[in-house]
């Protein structure tokens, strides 16, 4: 009887051993549909290790590309993940199709516990969300809003430009990277909280680079955070911290800072006194108007932190905002940077961008007289100039500042991708990186080309803006793209107007394996000289 139980037990043993090898081996690696589409690598059709690998060594967005160049437009990259690398197929179908995001991005984006506009996966609470805010980031309203003009005044003017003045009056070399991001910040800040709540990052460098230095350093431990949540708190239950106890602190801190701000923004608006155009906090107004028109009775939406909630909705904005300015100074930053880069060794495209620039009415001159009332060209004027944009352009397509997937998951009724069947529920996602490297769209795509964006044919260029996927597509596209234009142009425009570049010396200026993207040195040192 015992030996008889003993068998029946081994027997079962084997049968879940082997129904186990079925549902995790055999089935992902035969039966599965995906198991047709070009495996990225062997182990791919059964296994997520080499993908997490390649993302963890940071090579994926390389690695994707090379392998799309090798198989085509259709990828396994694990037993339930895909890669796809085209219009038609990939952004047409999957971005402007609406699929929704995955917890990559809740892993990853969202603050103070409580999600927002960037890390909400559920549809409807995203697109009321983007409702409430989407007026304010159009860019007639960015174009016409008094507090743009005004800060765009004090940002150009009162700091920006002096800091170059001193550069090229003392022959001294500026580091780049760490300026950009800052006035980025300040570019984006002084519209989302006004011009004294926003902060100035471009001129205070202690505070720029605190800020900076506690945003950054977090970055080796962002796979672990992103990728392997489930990992990271099963070790935390044995006491043993895959994140150390420093990144947590210093998000505690980013998230402190950024808490002061909105509080403050909060006193002046509910202390009903007048606030000057330069003042407003744009941004901040608009998404506690609108939350509190939309959910009258004040409640709390999504917060875990209630016990701190002391004015309504305060977490549920913070959260906005620190994922705004954050999204802010990383990829604009990043962009001025490589502008400057390809920019301090064309003597000649200077010159020609100058002459653009010197068309304006009236052109950005600094110094300006003393006495005499500084005037800014229209706002329109700046942003339509072909070079400038060109520029901008080739520069986001090059040295694109959000390389890496994004995200997606296939919809309940499944479908059907570069001729395969694809069932629900499967992480499917595009990458800018090997997008914008397509050799049949962007003829020599590594070489950095403003003129492909004057000189195409129409039918080229309509091409090439489908493939541009610097600020993403379809409903879940950048929000902050037209201020994010609005003041890298400026910065560009003022710069080149008044000053020549040339490079002082700089790190390895390749870009950084990752979501997003800088340069891998992390420096760049330009000396500009008065023209
Ligand atoms: C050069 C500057 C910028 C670049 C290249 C850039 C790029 C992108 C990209 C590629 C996405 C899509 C990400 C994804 O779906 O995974 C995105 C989304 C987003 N960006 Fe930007 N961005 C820039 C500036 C800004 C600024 C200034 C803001 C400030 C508001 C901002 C806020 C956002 C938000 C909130 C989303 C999420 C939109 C949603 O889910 O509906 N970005 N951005």
């Amino acid at each position: 009887m015992a030996v008889a139980a003993g068998l029946l037990s081994l027997i079962a043993l084997f049968g879940s051993v082997l129904a186990l090898i079925f549902r995790f081996i055999i089935h992902p690696a035969f039966f599965s549909p995906l198991s047709k589409i070009p495996a990225g690598h062997w182990t791919a059709h059964f296994s997520p290790l080499w993908i997490l690998y390649i993302r963890w060594s940071q090579q994926e967005n390389a690695t994707i590309l090379q392998l799309h160049e090798k198989y085509g437009e259709i990828l396994r990259l694990g037993p339930n993940e895909l890669s796809v690398n085209s219009y038609k197929e990939g952004l047409k179908k999957i971005y402007l199709g609406g699929f929704p995001k995955n917890d990559f991005y809740k892993n990853r984006f969202t603050n103070y516990e409580t999600t927002n506009m960037f890390s909400m996966t559920n549809s409807k609470e995203h697109s009321d969300r983007k409702r409430m805010l989407s007026h304010v980031y159009s860019k007639s309203y960015v174009l016409t809003s008094p507090t743009t003009k005004a800060a765009t005044k004090a940002l150009l003017y009162d700091r920006l430009l002096p800091i170059l003045e001193e550069s090229s009056r003392e022959n001294k070399p500026l580091e780049l990277l760490e300026l950009m991001s800052g006035y980025s910040m300040d570019g984006f800040m002084t519209y989302q909280f006004g011009l004294s709540l926003g902060t100035n990052f471009t001129q205070n460098a202690e505070e720029r680079k605190w800020y900076l230095t506690q945003f950054f350093k977090r970055r080796p431990y962002l796979f672990f955070i992103t990728d392997t949540p489930r990992i990271v708190e099963f070790f935390a239950r044995f006491g043993i911290r895959i994140v150390p106890k420093w990144v947590d602190e210093a998000t505690d801190d980013l998230e402190s800072w950024q808490l002061k701000i909105c509080d403050k923004a909060e006193s002046m608006l509910s202390s009903n006194e007048k606030i000057q155009d330069a003042e407003y906090p744009v941004i901040y107004a608009q998404e506690r108007l609108a939350l509190r028109k939309a959910y009258p009775k004040m409640s709390v939406l999504n917060t875990p932190r209630k016990s701190t909630q002391t004015y309504p909705f305060r977490y549920e904005i913070a959260s906005d905002m620190y994922d705004h300015n954050a999204a802010a100074h990383e990829t604009s930053g990043d962009t001025l940077t490589y502008v400057h880069y390809e920019l301090a060794s064309r003597p000649a495209l200077q010159q020609l961008l100058r002459e653009e620039l010197m068309a304006l009415d009236p052109p950005l001159l600094y110094p300006v007289e003393a006495g005499s009332e500084i005037v800014l060209p229209d706002f329109k004027a700046v942003d339509g100039l072909p070079l400038l944009d060109a520029i901008v352009m080739e520069t986001l397509r090059l040295w694109v500042a959000v390389p890496g997937r994004q995200p997606r998951v296939t919809p309940d009724t499944g479908c059907t991708i570069a001729g395969y069947d694809i069932p629900p529920g499967v992480l499917i996602q595009c990458y800018a990186y090997a997008l914008h490297r397509n050799p049949e769209v962007f003829p020599e795509p590594e070489v950095w080309k403003p003129e492909r964006w004057i000189k195409s044919s129409p039918e080229h260029l309509a091409e090439m803006k489908r493939w541009f996927w610097a600020f993403g597509s379809g409903g879940r596209m950048c929000i902050g793209n037209n201020i994010a234009m609005h003041s890298m142009k400026h910065a560009i425009a003022a710069t080149y107007t008044n000053y020549t570049s040339t490079i002082h010396e700089h790190g390895d200026m390749s870009l950084v394996d990752g979501f997003t993207a800088g340069p891998k040195g992390n420096r760049l040192n330009v000396v500009f000289h008065h023209v």
